[in-house]
C-alpha cells in the first residue's frame, strides 16, 4: 500500500513543530534530517516517543554522507561513525538509513569496491535490524545515476541493502528512465519525490534551493512514477523538499500543500493506468472550468454609492436586489457583479479585514458536487455558512487572502443563483460593450505563490505558464498564469519580494493578499473606451515614447499608433493574433480594472506590464486611499 511520507527538511519550524505539521496535514511516515535531531533539545527517544503520539512512523533516517570507496584508514572510520548512527536509530525506532553517494575527493572509485563497501555495511546493520538504502546523488563525485547505483546495490548482493529513487537526481540530469522497470520492486526502500522549475544553473544549488512540490515545477514526474509503477512498486512515497521559500514558510501550510500534492500525482497515476492506487483515496476528476459566474465585492454601506457610480460609468446595469440581504446584482454582457455591503454573514467579515475588496468569485463547472469532493480529497478548506430560507447554499472553498470561491453548475440548480437570491430589477441599459471576464489577477506574498499555483492546478482542469519576471519602478514581481485550454480560466498570480512594488504595497493597504485587478473583453476596444471616456472613467495615461516604440518596432500604421495613443491602449501580438489593452485608473483600495480585446492572441500583454506598473505608479506613488 502506498504511504505517504515526508522529510522534516522540507518544512520550516523547531522539530517538534514539523512533526505537529506533517501529523496534521494526514501523512504517516516522516523521515529525520540529522540536522533536525541534532538542533533537538532532547534525546532521540524522545523524539520516537513525539512521533509516536503523532501516529507517525520514523521511515528513515539520513543523510548518511560520504560512505563508500573510502582508502584506509578512512574507511575503519566511516564504518565506526555508520555504527553510532545504528545505535541512534534504535533508540530513534528507524530500521532505515539513507546513505547519499560519495561527494569527497578522498573517495575512490569503481563499482565492485563500492559494492564490498555496501555488503560489509549490510552485514552490520542486518545484525541491528537495519536496512541500507543507496542513493545517487545527482553531483555525486562517483557515482551520481541511478543506474551506476543499482548495479552497486545488485553486486552487494546483500538483502539488507537496497536503492532509493530520488525524482530530482534523476529527473534533474535527464536520466533514461528505461532502467527503472529492470530494478525488483523489494530492492526499493523508499522513493523521493520533489519536483522543480526548469533553471539553467548547477546542480547542487537548483537541488537545495529550489526544489518544490509535484506540479509545481516543470520535471516530468509523470513518466517517472510511470516507470516506478512498471516494477510493481507500491510502498514508500516521501517529499525531500529543499526550499528556501518553503523554511521561511508555515509549516502546517506547506505540510498541508505537500500532501495534497502526492495525493495529485497519484491521481494522475490511477488516471493514466485506469487503476485506482491502494492507500490513495478515489476522487472525482480535475474539474473544468466553464468561466466566472460572478464576482462578488465586500464593500461599506458608505462605499456604495461611489461603487454603483462606478459601475454605471463601467456599462453595467443594475439587474437585481438581494431578496434578503443588502446585496445587488449588476450585470454587463455575460459579466456579473455582486455588491454585498450586508452587515452579517462572510462578505461582512471579509470587509471589516480587508476593506472594499473582491470577497469572492463564483466560477461554473460542470458538477458543484463533484468538484466540491475533489477539494476535500485535496484538504482544500471548506466553507460553509449560515443559509437562509429560500437562499441556495452554494458550495465553496476558502481562495487566496482567505476569499470565497463558489461552484456554480447548470445541473443543480446553482446555475440559476440569481433567480433565486435576486429579485430583479427591470430595465437594461445599452452598456459599453464589455462581454465576459477575461482574466483575473491576484496579488500575493512570494512565500504563497507555489501554494496557490498548487491549489488551482489540482483543483481545476488547469495548467501553468512560465514564471515571468516583471519590472516595477519599486522592485521586480514575479507573475505566473494559471488557465485551462479554452480560456475560459485564466488567473494572473503576482507576488515581489520588494516591499515597494505596487503589488507588495496593494498586500500592505490591503491587510492580505487578493484579487488586485480584473479583466474585461471587448469585442472593440475603441469603441469601449470612448463610452467610458465618456462616463467619466479615466483611463491611466500611457507615455509618449511607448508610442514611438511601438512605432519603430512594428509595422503597424501611423493612423492605427495613433488611435492607440489616443486611447491609452497598449499592444501586442503573438503567433496566433493581437492583443489590446487598457487599464482603469486604480481606484479605492488599489484594485483596477482593464479592458482587453483579444483577436486570436493568447497571453497577457505581459511586455507591456513595466510600462503599466510605471505609469500606475506615476499616479500613486507613495499614498493610498484610507480603506475604511
Ligand atoms: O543535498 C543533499 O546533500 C542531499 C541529501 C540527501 C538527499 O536524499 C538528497 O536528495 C540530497
Ligand atoms: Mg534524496
Amino acid at each position: 500500500m502506498t504511504i505517504l511520507s515526508i522529510a522534516t527538511v522540507s518544512l520550516a519550524g523547531t522539530l517538534t513543530e514539523k512533526l505537529e505539521a506533517i501529523a496534521l496535514a494526514g501523512f504517516r511516515g516522516v523521515e529525520i534530517f540529522e540536522a533536525d535531531l541534532l538542533s533537538f533539545p532532547g534525546s532521540p527517544a524522545d523524539v520516537a516517543r513525539i512521533a509516536a503520539d503523532l501516529n507517525l512512523d520514523i521511515i528513515t533516517f539520513q543523510p548518511f554522507r560520504d560512505f563508500e570507496g573510502m582508502p584506509e584508514p578512512k574507511r575503519a572510520r566511516v564504518f565506526d561513525r555508520a555504527e553510532r548512527k545504528f545505535d541512534l536509530m534504535q533508540e530513534l525506532g528507524c530500521d532505515l538509513l539513507l546513505v547519499c553517494s560519495n561527494v569527497s575527493p578522498e573517495s575512490l572509485g569503481g563499482i565492485d569496491r563500492a559494492a564490498a563497501d555496501f555488503t560489509e555495511l549490510g552485514q552490520r546493520a542486518a545484525a541491528r535490524g537495519i536496512r541500507i538504502g543507496y542513493e545517487a546523488l545527482a553531483w555525486g563525485r562517483h557515482v551520481n545515476d541511478y543506474r551506476d547505483a543499482w548495479e552497486i546495490v545488485r553486486r552487494a548482493d546483500h538483502p539488507n541493502v537496497g536503492i532509493i529513487l530520488d525524482t530530482f537526481h534523476i529527473l534533474a540530469r535527464g536520466t533514461d528512465l528505461a532502467a527503472i522497470s529492470a530494478i525488483p520492486r523489494d530492492r526499493i526502500p523508499l522513493v523521493q519525490v520533489a519536483d522543480a522549475p526548469l533553471l539553467d544553473m548547477d546542480l547542487l544549488s537548483w537541488s537545495r534551493h529550489w526544489r518544490c512540490m509535484p506540479g509545481q515545477g516543470d520535471l516530468p514526474l509523470d513518466a517517472f512514477m510511470a516507470a516506478l509503477d512498471a516494477t510493481g512498486y507500491d510502498g514508500l512515497l516521501s517529499l525531500e523538499i529543499f526550499n528556501d521559500r518553503f523554511r521561511a514558510g508555515s509549516a502546517r501550510g506547506i505540510a498541508v500543500d505537500g500532501n495534497r500534492s502526492l495525493i495529485n500525482l497519484m491521481d494522475r497515476l490511477a488516471r493514466a493506468r485506469g487503476k485506482p492506487i491502494q492507500g490513495i483515496p478515489a476522487m472525482p476528476a480535475r474539474a473544468e472550468c466553464l468561466g466566472v459566474a460572478f464576482i462578488e465585492f465586500a464593500i461599506g454601506e458608505d462605499a456604495v454609492d461611489s461603487f454603483e457610480t462606478m459601475l454605471k460609468a463601467l456599462g453595467f446595469t443594475k439587474a437585481g436586489r438581494h431578496r434578503s440581504k443588502d446585496v445587488g446584482l449588476w450585470r454587463q454582457g455575460d459579466i456579473h457583479i455582486v455588491l454585498n455591503w450586508d452587515k452579517e454573514g462572510f462578505a461582512h467579515a471579509h470587509y471589516i479585514t480587508h476593506g472594499s475588496s473582491v470577497c469572492a468569485i463564483a466560477l461554473k463547472v460542470a458538477d458543484a458536487k463533484a468538484t466540491m469532493e475533489r477539494a476535500l480529497g485535496l484538504h482544500d478548506q471548506t466553507f460553509a455558512q449560515v443559509v437562509r430560507p429560500g437562499e441556495l447554499d452554494i458550495p465553496a472553498v476558502r481562495g487566496v487572502g482567505g476569499s470565497l470561491i463558489y461552484f456554480v453548475d447548470e445541473t443543480s440548480g446553482l446555475g440559476r443563483w440569481w433567480e433565486v437570491d435576486f429579485e430583479p430589477v427591470p430595465g437594461a441599459g445599452e452598456g459599453a460593450g464589455l462581454a465576459t471576464v477575461d482574466h483575473i489577477s491576484q496579488s500575493m506574498l512570494y512565500e504563497e505563490m507555489l501554494s496557490w499555483v498548487l491549489f488551482y492546478t489540482s483543483l481545476f482542469d488547469a495548467g501553468k505558464g512560465p514564471v515571468l519576471d516583471v519590472l516595477d519602478p519599486g522592485g521586480v514581481v514575479q507573475s505566473q498564469v494559471v488557465e485551462n485550454r479554452t480560456g475560459t480560466l485564466r488567473l494572473v498570480l503576482n507576488a515581489s519580494q520588494s516591499h515597494r512594488t505596487l503589488s507588495a504595497r496593494f498586500l500592505t493597504d490591503f491587510f492580505g493578499s487578493g484579487v488586485q485587478h480584473i479583466a474585461l473583453s471587448t469585442g472593440d476596444i475603441h469603441a469601449t473606451i470612448a463610452k467610458l471616456e465618456a462616463n467619466g472613467i479615466s483611463l491611466l495615461p500611457i507615455p509618449e515614447n511607448y508610442y514611438d516604440d511601438l512605432e519603430a518596432r512594428t509595422d503597424l500604421e501611423p493612423a492605427a499608433i495613433d488611435r492607440l495613443k489616443a486611447g491609452n491602449v497598449l499592444y501586442d501580438r503573438d503567433a496566433g493574433g493581437e492583443f489590446f489593452h487598457a487599464y482603469t485608473e486604480t481606484l479605492e483600495g488599489g484594485l483596477f480594472f482593464e479592458i482587453v480585446e483579444r483577436k486570436g492572441y493568447s497571453g497577457y500583454g505581459a511586455v507591456n506590464a513595466a510600462i503599466r506598473l510605471a505609469a500606475q505608479t506615476r499616479l500613486a506613488p507613495t499614498v493610498t486611499m484610507p480603506r475604511h
